[in-house]
């Protein structure tokens, strides 16, 4: 097998190429491209570990013709186009608390640091001012810390500020109250932070719901005196009212690590009175880079090699431990989503998936994107587990998941079942000995069959003489038959034949199978 090839293309922490190296990875680190310079060489990688640095794209995404997994080593991930990631079957993973601490951290040492104007007094006592009386500071204890995103960060902001005695209410539409209680915050809506807060800290992410969430009208609503720190996403703030409030004197300090275009190497905030700021330092911590990327590093090889996923943000997760145990489920999964979707006529508007006895006890989320990934090959061949639940999404189609512990005739069983406008139609598999996919109904029909290569399956009135005509017309073609199975309802009734063979099937011997006697219908089957 080739190695899977990895490219790291912002500056991370030298152990990430160390550990893709040890876990069967080739890599190379190449920082500091242009767009221009990335699109060129991303056609050649597997894998793309990144930080903020590299924005990923549809125009790189589209040149990643090989590209499976993208890994943010850190948490934000607004630098990658994950809906287009998604339908271009590539799996986003981050790296949700390597770097947590060490920003939350950078937040109180930015509240500090507006609290004494610690940065301002440094420069002037450096340029030998000596200015006691103009650097008058406040204390924190006792003061309003308002959070805007009360998550891993937030948490973290809040657990530290109330060690110095702050105290803290947040603003987080997705904060439990049971959760408020146990950080000991104060659950409040974003108005009554406004209102109370002499401090507010951001750290919420960046998307279409909190873009601009310190928008010009918010900022106006802040008390009197308020100080602002950012160490989120810098499209939070409206940077240009935020510049307002300070030369007024209405906000009396903003600390800002975040800018909403970054690098920022030049802004209208520079020398306003009471603003400081970092260059998106919030994760830059030792300790920091080497937890981001130590796991970026075994996050994307366990993938890229064992078929691992953790902390991906567009497909469900599925551990190492887990990942052979499920492998001959998804194969069994995606063969019996591709069966009715080679056999069930139309739209489907419905889809579910059983998981039955043994299956019942494993992950059921990499089975039904499986079940998913076969089914949507009927529209794309470039689907797999990654876009499938998006594609079904975007058709309208729903899709139900039943687990039943129960164990049946089967001990493990997977069955798909859709609904097409002549009713239910349900295809269930097994496997035997634990590992080998078996198919073992067929639309109400009992039959064992393996689901492989090229396949020919017909229905047909259980009447003597049908096999031989069969055999005859394949024979008559040159078409091998390689495996033969019979299933039917009732003796008499309607059977049903299921042939794998040795070449691919022509249309004109459908067409004349379909014509021979007692046949209802033929359809010629991939896998
Ligand atoms: N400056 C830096 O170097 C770093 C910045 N970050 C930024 O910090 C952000 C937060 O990180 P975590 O706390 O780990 O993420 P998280 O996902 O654990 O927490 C985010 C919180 O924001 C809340 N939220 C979402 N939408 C909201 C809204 N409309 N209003 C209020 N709250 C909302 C969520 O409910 C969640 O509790 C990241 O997304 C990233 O952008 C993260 C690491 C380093
Ligand atoms: O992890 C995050 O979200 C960060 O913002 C850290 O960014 P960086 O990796 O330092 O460019």
């Amino acid at each position: 097998m080739t190695k899977p090839k990895v490219l790291i293309s912002d500056k991370m922490d030298p152990n990430a190429a160390r550990i893709f190296e040890e876990r069967g990875c080739d890599v190379d680190v190449i920082t500091g491209q242009t767009p221009e310079e990335l699109l060129k060489i991303i056609g050649q990688y597997d894998g793309l570990a990144i930080r903020s640095s590299t924005t990923v794209t549809k125009e790189i995404l589209d040149a990643a013709t090989n590209l499976k997994v993208i890994g943010r080593a850190g948490i934000g991930v607004d630098n990658v186009d994950i809906p287009y990631a998604s339908s271009k079957g590539v799996v986003v993973m981050n790296t949700p608390f390597g770097n947590s601490i060490t920003t939350a951290e950078h937040a109180i040492a930015m509240i500090f640091a507006l609290a004494r104007q610690i940065p301002e007094a440094d420069a002037s006592t450096q340029a030998g001012k000596w200015e006691k009386s103009r650097f008058m500071g406040v204390e924190v204890t006792g003061k309003i810390l308002g959070l805007i995103g009360a998550g891993n960060i937030g948490s973290i902001v809040a657990s530290r500020a109330q060690g110095v005695r702050m105290k803290v209410i947040a603003y987080d539409p997705f904060l439990t109250e049971d959760r408020a209680i146990e950080l000991g915050i104060e659950k409040v809506d974003l108005d009554g932070l406004l209102a109370r807060a002499d401090f507010i800290s951001l750290h919420t992410p960046l998307t279409d719901q909190t873009r601009n969430i310190l928008s010009a009208e918010n900022l106006a609503k802040t008390k009197s005196g308020v100080r602002i720190v950012n160490c989120a996403r810098g499209g939070l703030i409206d940077e240009a009212a935020l510049k307002e409030g300070l030369e007024s004197g209405h906000i009396a300090g903003a600390a800002l690590d975040v800018f909403a275009k970054e690098p920022a190497k030049e802004s209208p905030l520079f020398g306003t009175p009471n603003f400081i700021c970092t260059p998106h330092l919030g994760a830059s911590t030792d300790e920091a880079q080497v937890n981001v990327a130590l796991q970026v590093a075994e996050q994307l090889s366990d993938y890229l090699v064992n078929g691992g996923v953790t902390n991906a943000l567009n497909m469900p997760s599925l551990s190492a431990e887990e990942a052979p145990k499920l492998r001959p489920y998804m194969e069994l999964a995606e063969n019996l989503g591709s069966l009715v979707g080679q056999l069930a006529h139309g739209n489907l508007p419905k889809i579910s998936i059983e998981v039955e006895g043994a299956a019942a006890q494993l992950n059921q989320k990499p089975i039904t994107a499986a079940v998913l990934a076969g089914l949507m090959r009927r529209y794309s061949d470039t689907v797999n587990m990654v876009n499938a639940p998006y594609l079904a999404r975007e058709r309208g189609m729903e899709v139900r998941e039943i687990r039943n512990e129960k164990e049946g005739i089967y001990h493990t069983l997977v069955r798909v079942t859709v609904a097409t406008t002549q009713g239910d139609r349900s295809v269930a598999g097994t496997l035997f000995g634990s590992a080998a996919p078996r198919l073992v109904e067929i639309f109400g029909v009992g039959i064992e069959a393996d689901l492989k290569g090229n396949m020919l399956y017909i229905v047909n009135e259980d009447a003597p003489g049908f096999i031989g005509r069969i055999g005859s017309l394949l024979g008559e073609n040159g078409i091998n038959i390689g495996t033969f199975h019979l299933g039917r309802r009732d003796a008499g009734g309607e059977a049903v034949l299921l042939l794998s063979v040795d070449q691919p099937i022509p249309q004109d011997v459908v067409a004349a199978a379909s014509a021979l006697e007692g046949v209802k219908t033929v359809t010629a089957l991939v896998f």
